[in-house]
């Protein structure tokens, strides 16, 4: 029996099945049976270049590989997560699965371990996130991530399952604080590309990814996730990695923004239907969210970097902290 598989065969999945095979029996699952069965014979995942497969992992488009484990790492993007689970859910129910896409649903609003409730009620929800690129994991760099689980005992064995020599996990059980900091992290690192992009400099990056961070912890601490986890790898750790570094996409993208570029469509940008998502939020729950409001209308074409820049600095002057008067 596997004991791991890996459901989604992109850069992240592919990564962290490269990783994990070195010391468990994992397999790693594509819907894509012709780019799978490409992928057994080149031992290449086009979307993950330079890193070459071990023989050791079997790369299947075969759902019995999802019956088959005893976890399930699903590394698909999350506006395709519930899609994903409803597809395959006699597989997958009374699982522990793993959420490792970062965002919100769009649709009905969810973060990923509630549309794993609702989908598959019998499941186990956890959250693997933090800064890791695909490339550095696959790669076998140092990386510290977090995971998140409700219950302390699963926490703890999946933690120990997971963990490798490079791959460093810490535990929590805020799993509502971990998934809303990779998701929301991605929202602020646009902007600061946009910032980049639109030549407004770096200490305009700088105040973004502040002031962007501010946000991201009000939004995530009335939705109830806690105040540490934000401050730990999954929020403030994955903002700073993915808000200065070309390697992310959401960073790229938003260079593309404010240097007035196309940006290839097939790129998979999760900080762009998550902008949405949290700027709705943010209305619904009354919550003054400017720069996710500012990106959410830069994905949507209703403004440009220059205007939504100008607009953050003529709103009226205001204490720092949310606390303060
Ligand atoms: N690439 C990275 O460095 C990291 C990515 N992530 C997260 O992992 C998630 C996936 O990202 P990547 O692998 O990089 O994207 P990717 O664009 O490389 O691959 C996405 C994969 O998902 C598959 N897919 C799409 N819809 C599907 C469905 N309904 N059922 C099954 N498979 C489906 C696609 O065929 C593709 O293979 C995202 O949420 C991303 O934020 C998290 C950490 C690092
Ligand atoms: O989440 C990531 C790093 O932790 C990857 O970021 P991008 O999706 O922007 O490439």
């Amino acid at each position: 029996m596997t004991r791991i598989a890996v459901a989604g065969a992109g850069a992240f999945g592919t990564a962290l099945a490269v990783a994990l095979c070195e010391t468990r029996d994992v397999a790693l699952w594509g819907r894509d049976a012709p780019a799978m069965s490409a992928m057994a014979q080149s031992r290449v995942n086009p979307r993950l270049p330079g890193v070459s497969l071990p023989a050791a992992l079997p790369v299947t488009a075969d759902p019995d590989a999802l019956s088959d484990a005893e976890v399930v790492l699903l590394a698909t993007p999350a506006q395709t997560l519930r899609a994903f689970l409803d597809d395959h859910a006699p597989a997958l129910g009374g699982k522990p699965l793993v959420a490792c896409g970062k965002g919100i649903d769009l649709r009905t609003l969810d973060g990923p371990s509630a549309t794993i409730r609702r989908a598959l009620p019998s499941a186990l929800p956890l959250v693997l996130t933090g800064p890791s690129f695909a490339a550095d994991i696959a790669r076998g760099l140092p990386t510290a991530l977090t995971l998140a689980c409700a219950d302390r005992t699963e926490g703890a064995r999946l933690q120990a399952l997971l963990a490798t020599p490079a791959l460093r996990l810490y535990r929590t059980t805020d799993l509502v604080g971990a998934e809303l900091g990779g998701a929301l992290k991605n929202v602020i690192a646009i902007a600061c590309g946009a910032c980049l992009g639109g030549g407004f400099g770096e200490s305009a990056r700088a105040a973004l990814l502040t002031r962007g961070f501010a946000e991201m912890q009000r939004l995530a601490l009335r939705l109830g996730a806690r105040s540490d986890t934000l401050m730990g790898l999954s929020g403030l750790g994955d903002l700073v990695l993915t808000a200065t570094s070309e390697g992310s996409r959401n960073y790229r993208y938003g260079l593309s923004l404010g240097r007035s570029e196309p940006f290839d469509a097939a790129v998979t940008v999760e900080g762009a239907a998550t902008a949405r998502a949290a700027a709705r939020l943010g209305g619904t729950l009354g919550l003054d969210l400017p720069v996710t409001e500012a990106v959410a209308e830069l994905v949507e074409g209703r403004t440009n970097v220059g205007t939504a820049l100008q607009r953050l600095l003529d709103r009226p002057l205001r204490a720092e902290q949310d606390s303060a008067d």
